[in-house]
């Protein structure tokens, strides 16, 4: 098939518009630096600012871009590149400033009018950058927060249990608050388990304490589309003095997101050295622990365990219902306990799934004028909540019980014996993967057994998993169990 030029452009426009439609910044940020030149025959010419810029558009852009057109034409297409610093026609428009509203939050020091500075500590990585003059003014108070740092997520309104103290401490010394102060500090977890909370607290109580110190609040995927901004317009001197001088306290949240994107991770680690040369407090998140982290620079992985690496684990049932019954209070909802204690035993896995259930129960009582009790709740979430999510762990035990033909009694007993050790391992195996529950939360269940025991069994199933198809057999229909039992 031969299609004339404008046909051709118009194909390549509708791939483009499906493929900024699913995630318009990031697409525009990019395809400020893409022209399209050609598209015949599946073979599409692009022009591409430079290296780094067809390199990232290829890795994260094509796959869509050339399955939109072969689903539009049938064609498996071909893509031509050529390097051209002077584009006349980029695909997007980029303006003078990163298109999308940055997470990011500077706070500069404050030059005019003249007040007293905030008292400095004598040292340290919040101490006072040495008196050079800064362009640009800020208020001497406590300036306005941005959008992006959310001012419910304090450390007042972060609930403290065994799952989280860790974290909590840690948080609060690299806030100046006091303990052992670790720097990088890593904090690391599953999802809605607290980290984003508090780094905001930390940069909440950095501020409320020292309104002139400096801190950068940014996720991973902002640092990366600031760099490329400023690689784009030739700003590296002011990108890096943003991160690397005008700096006292660096904010990086979801560092996961730096997988693969190795010239990132490069600028990142000379990021980290110079701050941390400096003795300036950095504070990272993270889903998963340093070593765990694919595709990430081994300096930067070791790096990253410099300082403390502190987990956050999903919370366990008192602090469930204290993080409930908190969050109530400061939305203004009633909760008779007897509802908080069961939100917080069928709803584990995550808080900001606990919360959004709170705040979907009131909603609806609101409309329905029904008040929030306990009938109220249990038939709202049954109805609402895939029930894999209200699943327990006595649920799996009974499954695993079934399927291999054990009393519930085995599953929690001291027997070693070899068969019922392996229904064990994998029980607990499918509790972490379905239910999200601490390791310390299943040994429990699990007859008190300390939770390294836990660690070492899921472990051993998942090894198993991946090489043993017997072991895969028993999963897979265990899965399908649960899945149509649950
Ligand atoms: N211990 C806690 N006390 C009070 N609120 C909490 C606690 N843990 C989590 N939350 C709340 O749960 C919600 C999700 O937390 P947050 O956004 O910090 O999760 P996260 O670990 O950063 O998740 P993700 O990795 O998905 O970004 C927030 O509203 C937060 O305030």
């Amino acid at each position: 098939m031969t299609t004339s030029r404008d046909e051709s452009r118009a194909i390549f426009d509708r791939a483009i518009d499906h493929t900024r439609g699913l995630s318009p910044a990031t697409f525009d940020q990019w395809f400020g630096g893409v022209q399209f030149d050609d598209l015949t025959d599946g073979v599409l010419s692009l022009r591409a600012q430079n290296e780094f810029v067809l390199e990232w558009v290829k890795t994260n852009f094509l796959p869509t871009i050339t399955d939109k057109i072969r689903e539009l034409t049938g064609w498996s297409v071909q893509v031509a590149w050529t390097i051209d610093q002077h584009l006349e026609a980029p695909i997007a428009n980029v303006p003078q400033m990163p298109p999308v509203r940055p997470r990011s939050l500077v706070v500069r020091p404050s030059t005019t009018p003249p007040t007293p500075p905030p008292p400095a500590p004598p040292s340290g990585p919040l101490a006072a950058e040495p008196r050079a003059p800064v362009a640009v003014p800020a208020p001497a108070r406590r300036p306005a927060l941005p959008d992006d740092l959310n001012p419910k997520h304090t450390f007042a309104t972060f609930v403290v249990g065994p799952s989280n103290q860790l974290a909590h401490a840690a948080a609060i010394a690299a806030a100046g608050g006091g303990g052992r102060r670790y720097n990088p500090l890593f904090i690391c977890g599953g999802t809605g388990l607290g980290k984003t909370h508090l780094v905001h607290a930390i940069a909440h109580r950095v501020l409320d304490e020292r309104p002139g110190a400096r801190i950068i609040y940014v996720s991973a995927e902002r640092f990366t589309n600031d760099f490329i901004t400023a690689i784009q317009h030739h700003r590296m001197d002011d990108f890096r003095a943003k991160y690397r001088v005008h700096c006292d306290l660096l904010l990086v949240d979801d560092i996961q997101f730096l997988a693969g994107r190795e010239q990132t991770q490069e600028e990142f680690f000379h990021t980290f050295n110079a701050l941390h040369g400096l003795d300036r407090q950095i504070v990272v998140t993270s889903d998963k622990y340093p070593q765990n982290l694919e595709r990430m620079e081994e300096r930067l992985v070791s790096r990253f365990s410099w300082g403390l690496v502190a987990d956050i684990q999903a919370p366990e049932l008192e602090t469930r219902v204290a993080i409930v019954r908190n969050k109530a209070a400061l939305e203004g909802i009633i909760l008779p306990d007897d509802v908080a204690l069961y939100l917080a035993q069928v709803i584990r896995s995550n808080v900001r799934e606990l919360e959004g259930t709170l705040i979907r129960l009131a909603a609806k009582s609101s409309l329905t004028g029904r008040p929030v009790d306990l009938a109220f709740a249990r038939a709202e979430i049954t109805a609402a909540a895939p029930r894999a999510q209200i699943m327990s762990v006595e649920d799996i035990q009974r499954a695993v019980c079934h399927h291999f033909h054990l009393r519930s009694i085995d599953l929690t007993s001291k027997d070693r014996h070899k068969s019922i050790a392996f229904a064990r391992h994998v029980a607990m195996y499918l509790c972490k993967q379905r239910l999200k529950v601490s390791f310390p939360e299943i040994g429990r269940a699990f007859g008190n057994r300390d939770h390294t025991t836990v660690m070492s069994a899921v472990r051993k199933i998942e090894a198993q998993r991946d090489t043993d198809p017997q072991v895969r057999a028993h999963l897979e229909a265990l899965e399908r169990k649960l899945a149509g039992d649950s």
